[in-house]
């Protein structure tokens, strides 16, 4: 099914993400890692391309698995800032084989040391490529704090428009610790007219050692309240994981109280996370 079908329906969503292996070594284990977070029959599932700046190899294998395999519909990631025409050509050539309809167009992180192609330099070329390849629903990132890059946060929602008005038809947002953060943002894509749905990106923080990579990868904002749980816990596993799952499902208590009905997780290959956070809400989702 269409995403975008997906979150027409009444109530509401709860998707999960897992991103593929980077040599074939760590196969089984993601692959075992997607069966049980498939298992809790999410609304659907997304597997990330070439995360970080990493590798690509195995989204559409992982991407097939899950629909075919297990039943769940699936949103497939692809980069373009490290690819050619050629290769997302191919790419796409593979999605529709497998009869997988979703697709998230990134631009991708630039790896440290530039990018090795140059065909693309932005995510709304890409959607213009997909558009032109098939009948895919198309997803795109958005970024409540302004993308890094971006000089103001007035400039990256004038590009986010552009990208939606290329054929993006659903966001899913960067991750973020302070609901009113989206809240604002909310407020300010749909003053300009932007309408397609958004859905809320939330990163339960369940290590210690993942805030760095964090900051890294999104420069996102940390509240006073979140560092002090890091503060606390963030050398004792067991508790942070508590701690973290609680953070999240806090937020998305807040989130679903205020309006907000699709909620993606970045599960990151971690089942017994996507079933906390699930156990969590069990009845907030009905
Ligand atoms: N690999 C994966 O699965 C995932 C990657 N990401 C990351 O999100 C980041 C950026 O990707 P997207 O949001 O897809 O990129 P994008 O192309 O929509 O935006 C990237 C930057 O370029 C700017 N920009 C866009 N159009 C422009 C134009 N015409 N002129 C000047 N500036 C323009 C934007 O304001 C922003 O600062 C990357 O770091 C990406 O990897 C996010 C989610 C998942
Ligand atoms: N800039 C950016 N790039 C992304 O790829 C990305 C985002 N933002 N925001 C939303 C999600 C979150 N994603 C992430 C976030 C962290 C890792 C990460 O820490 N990867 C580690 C491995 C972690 C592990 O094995 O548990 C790595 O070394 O790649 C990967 C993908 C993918 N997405």
């Amino acid at each position: 099914m269409k995403i975008t079908d997906i979150l027409k329906q009444d109530g509401p969503t709860l998707s999960f993400e897992v991103f593929p292996p980077k040599t074939s070594a760590g196969y089984d284990s993601v692959a075992k890692a997607t069966q049980e977070i498939a298992a809790l029959r999410p609304h659907f599932m997304s597997v990330t391309y070439g995360a970080g700046g990493g590798t690509s190899d195995y989204t559409v294998g992982i991407a097939a698995g899950i629909s075919q395999t297990y039943g769940v519909d699936v949103l497939a990631h692809l980069t373009c800032v490290s690819s050619t025409r050629a290769h997302v050509s191919r790419v796409l050539g593979q999605l529709k084989e497998k009869g997988i309809q979703n697709v998230l167009a990134l631009r991708g992180d630039i790896p440290e040391g530039g990018a090795p192609a140059h065909d693309y330099q932005y995510a709304a070329q890409l959607v213009r490529d997909i558009q032109a390849q098939g009948d895919f629903c198309i997803g795109g990132a958005c970024y409540p704090e302004g993308h890094p890059e971006s000089p103001t946060k007035d400039a990256d929602i004038d590009h986010l428009k552009e990208k939606v008005e290329a054929g993006c038809q659903f966001l899913t947002t960067q991750m973020f610790f302070d609901n009113n953060i989206l809240y604002n943002f909310l407020y300010r894509i749909r003053e300009k007219g932007i309408t397609v749905p958004v859905v809320a990106g939330i990163m339960p923080v369940t290590n210690g050692k993942q805030i760095a990579r964090i900051c890294k990868l999104s420069g996102t904002y940390l509240p006073e309240r979140f560092k002090a749980i890091v503060d606390k816990f963030g050398d004792n596993p067991a508790a942070m994981h508590q701690a973290g799952i609680a953070y999240a499902a806090g937020q998305i208590i807040d989130l679903l109280a205020n309006g907000v009905r699709h909620i993606h997780i970045y599960s990151m290959n971690k089942p017994e996370i996507a079933a906390g956070i699930q156990a969590s809400l069990s009845e907030v989702l009905k």
